[in-house]
């Protein structure tokens, strides 16, 4: 069995992740071990069988052990850490969470319904490092994969819609406690039928503007706004989220040379887990809508084509609809005003299971696999 490290695992995306391998019995398979960077001799998590008390995360002897590591504790770790593993010589493979290393030459984002055939020629030519790939562009792949796979994308413009989970888990606490603030600062307007709409207006923004709104996290009110803006700033006026759509999705695809062009803006909206995207889609040729709807809904068992239907979309094509399931919908497909060869679609995502968790543990899967 395989001595596989677990790094992370008491984090936001690492319970998920232990959620899910629990679900699949992942841990059958493996000899876990467990790694703490706080918590040293501490107790691991629950899941069905003995494993040793927490070890330290740091020290790089106790890791070398390991043919597998597995870590979603973020980029200050890996970069810490992971150079110095491989100074000391250690070959193990390395399946990481964070963006660190994601775009080195040897590393492999992974996503295996999209790229199983670029993950596979990676592992035939000894590349060691995996990396999962930034959420919004594992989800935009997940949904619009058979457009991709067909080569019929000349370019795409994603406009995100992204949840309070990408940015941490103290965020999505500020996004409840700034909607409770806004709530309770109105309250009493709200009980009263006959109060006029235009005070309670009046009331919340000067609740959102007001400097008890708690802001710590995201430094301004998400709740009953948005912020358009995510990660850091480039000389080019992208944000780093909207950089890594083009940077990413070809690197996915094992496109190297002459990158599908994507762009677009990336928002934080007021959901909790899951990334919305509303896509504008250049096609390299006028492919019938019944092609175009077969090619996305065929491409991988978790995709769900929904119907261009008002009521269906309100009920399915939604965070609240997908939150906590390994569903992809994709739905608003019509051709554009634009022409036949432009394409309009709207796709959601759960950002910690497809956009984070698992890739990673169908990852640990292939290589057990092996
Ligand atoms: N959030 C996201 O949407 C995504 C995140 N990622 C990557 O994954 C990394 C981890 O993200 P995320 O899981 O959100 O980070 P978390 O902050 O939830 O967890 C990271 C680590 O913080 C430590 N920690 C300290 N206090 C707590 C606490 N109260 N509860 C749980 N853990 C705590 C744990 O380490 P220890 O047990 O050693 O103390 C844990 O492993 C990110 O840095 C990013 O690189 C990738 C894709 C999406
Ligand atoms: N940046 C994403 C979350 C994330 O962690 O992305 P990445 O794995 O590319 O750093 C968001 O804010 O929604």
């Amino acid at each position: 069995m395989k001595r596989v490290g677990l790094v992370g695992w008491r984090g936001m995306v690492g319970s998920v992740l232990m959620q899910r391998m629990l679900e699949e019995r992942d841990f059958e398979l493996i000899e876990p071990v467990f790694f703490t960077t706080s918590n040293v001799g501490g107790q691991g998590p629950a899941i069905g069988k003995d494993a040793p008390a927490l070890k330290d995360a740091y020290d790089i002897n106790e890791l070398k052990g390991l043919h597998v590591i597995l870590t979603c504790q973020g980029s200050d770790y890996t970069n810490e850490v992971f150079p110095k593993l491989r100074e000391a010589g250690w070959d193990g493979y390395w399946i990481d969470a964070a963006s660190a290393l994601r775009m080195d030459d040897d590393s492999v984002i992974v996503l295996d319904p999209v790229n199983r055939k670029v993950v596979d020629q990676a592992l035939e030519s000894g590349v060691k490092n995996y990396v999962g790939g930034n959420c919004t562009v594992s989800l935009m792949l997940m949904g619009l994969g058979g457009l991709f796979e067909a080569g019929l994308i000349e370019w795409m413009s994603a406009m995100t819609y992204q949840a309070a989970s990408g940015a941490g888990a103290q965020n999505m606490r500020e996004l409840l406690g700034q909607m409770g603030y806004i709530h309770d600062a109105v309250a009493e307007d709200l009980a009263n039928p006959a109060a006029a709409i235009l005070d309670i207006d009046r009331k919340v923004a000067l609740a959102q503007r007001s400097d008890d709104m708690p802001a710590q996290n995201f430094g301004v009110p998400l709740a009953g706004s948005l912020i358009p803006w995510i990660d850091s700033a480039l000389p080019n006026g992208q944000s780093r989220e909207e950089w890594k759509a083009q940077a990413e999705t070809n690197k996915v695809l094992g496109r190297f040379k002459n990158p599908i062009h994507v762009d677009g803006i990336c928002v934080r909206v007021g959901a909790m887990r899951c990334h919305s995207q509303a896509l504008t889609i250049k096609l390299n040729k006028d492919v019938p809508m019944a092609d175009i709807e077969q090619l996305i809904s065929q491409h991988n068992p978790w995709v769900k084509l929904i119907p261009n239907q008002r009521d269906i979309t309100m009920k399915e094509l939604t965070p609240t609809a997908v939150t906590g399931t390994l569903n992809v919908p994709v739905g608003r497909l019509r051709k554009l005003n634009m022409g036949s060869h432009y394409l309009g679609a709207f796709t959601v995502g759960d950002q910690l299971l497809w956009g984070a968790a698992e890739p990673l543990r169908r990852m640990l899967r292939i290589l057990l696999e092996r």
